[in-house]
């Protein structure tokens, strides 16, 4: 993998390789013509412009997917420097240095860069307005990565789950078994998303060549469907036989220090036409990951 005049194979450096979407790039992104370099902060820190320049300078990497992020919503309302930092100025400096060595760079951005107030899918060119620290530092992520690199594909999504990590899916699981009665938000909109259909997305996207001229820019995908965190939970219940009662309740009953949109759902036309993808209903994708869960 050091440098060469040819590119016989495409070389991919992946950056938050143990999250939960690092890890499904893992499962779903391998295959033949294609080198991927996994990497998390232990070996490469993005918020290490130094450490990110000096892999660039040893590697040929024709792409870059940046899984790395600061998720913990809450947290960032307390800990605002490091989640711009991770979440906007590394973006942005690994946008500068993709840019400078012609290096294709897929980033992935969220749902709560907008504010709710509609209710109707939001189109990518809709106007943001995060509501959260979480939701603003990404936001600045993507404005800072489009302004640097301009054929960067950022890809929004919403409420990620799967078999690994920490996320909403598990966390029910867990207080499913735990609790009689739980009390989920119903007044919250959005589309759950499988973190294996978004790494089948960027499986799709590597194939992607740079001749077919594919426009940079913001593109939303997550599953089909729309649900509240209540419909989510109802289902996560369902399909793995968890006996609890659900009780559906409002934003107010559950306050959180981060304020999140009560309606995020995206339109994914573009997404789907741009590609040449489809994508399947949130419902069928929650079922597969729970077997998942339920076999290990
Ligand atoms: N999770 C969700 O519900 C949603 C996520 N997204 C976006 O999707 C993307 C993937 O999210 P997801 O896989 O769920 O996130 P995870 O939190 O599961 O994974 C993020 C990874 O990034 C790593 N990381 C954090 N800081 C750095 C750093 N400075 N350098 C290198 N790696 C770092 C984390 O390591 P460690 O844990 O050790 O800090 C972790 O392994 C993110 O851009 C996120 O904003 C969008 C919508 C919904
Ligand atoms: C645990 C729990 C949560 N909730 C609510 C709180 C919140 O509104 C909603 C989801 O809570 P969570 O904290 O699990 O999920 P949250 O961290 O808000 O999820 C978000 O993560 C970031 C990274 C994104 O980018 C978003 O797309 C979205 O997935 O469920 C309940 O109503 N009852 C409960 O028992």
């Amino acid at each position: 993998m050091k440098k060469s005049a040819l590119k016989p194979v495409k070389n991919i450096l992946v950056t938050g390789a143990h999250g939960q979407l690092g890890e499904e790039i893992k499962r779903h992104c391998q295959k033949e013509g294609r080198v991927l370099v996994f990497t998390d902060h232990t070996d490469l820190d993005i918020t290490d412009v130094r450490a990110i320049n000096s892999f660039f300078e040893k590697y040929t990497f024709d792409c870059c997917i940046n899984a790395a992020a600061y998720t913990a919503v809450d947290k960032a309302e307390e800990d605002v420097e490091k989640a711009f930092l991770v979440n906007a100025k590394a973006p942005e400096a690994l946008a500068g240095i993709c840019k400078e060595y012609d290096c294709q760079l897929i980033h992935i951005s969220t749902d709560f860069v907008f504010d709710g107030k509609t209710s109707v899918p939001y189109q990518e060119e809709d106007a943001t307005a995060p509501l959260s620290v979480y939701g603003k530092s990404k936001r600045e992520g993507e404005q800072a990565v489009m302004a640097t690199h301009p054929g960067a594909w950022i890809f929004r999504t919403s409420w990620l789950y799967s078999t690994q990590g920490s996320n909403f899916v598990k966390t029910m699981l867990r207080l499913g078994k735990e609790k009689e009665q739980l009390g989920v938000i119903a007044d919250q909109i959005g589309t759950p998303t499988y973190a294996k259909d978004l790494a089948l997305l960027l499986d799709r996207a590597l194939d992607i060549s740079k001749e077919e001229g594919v426009p940079g820019g913001v593109y939303h995908f997550s599953n089909e469907g729309v649900a509240s965190w209540y419909d989510f939970a109802h289902a996560i219940f369902e399909y793995s036989g968890t006996k609890v009662q659900l009780l559906p309740i409002n934003t107010l009953q559950y306050p959180t220090p981060a304020t999140r949109p009560n309606y995020s759902v995206m339109d994914k036309t573009k997404v789907k036409e741009t590609f040449r993808i489809s994508i399947r209903h949130w419902r069928e994708a929650l079922n597969e990951c729970i077997n998942q869960l339920l076999k290990s």
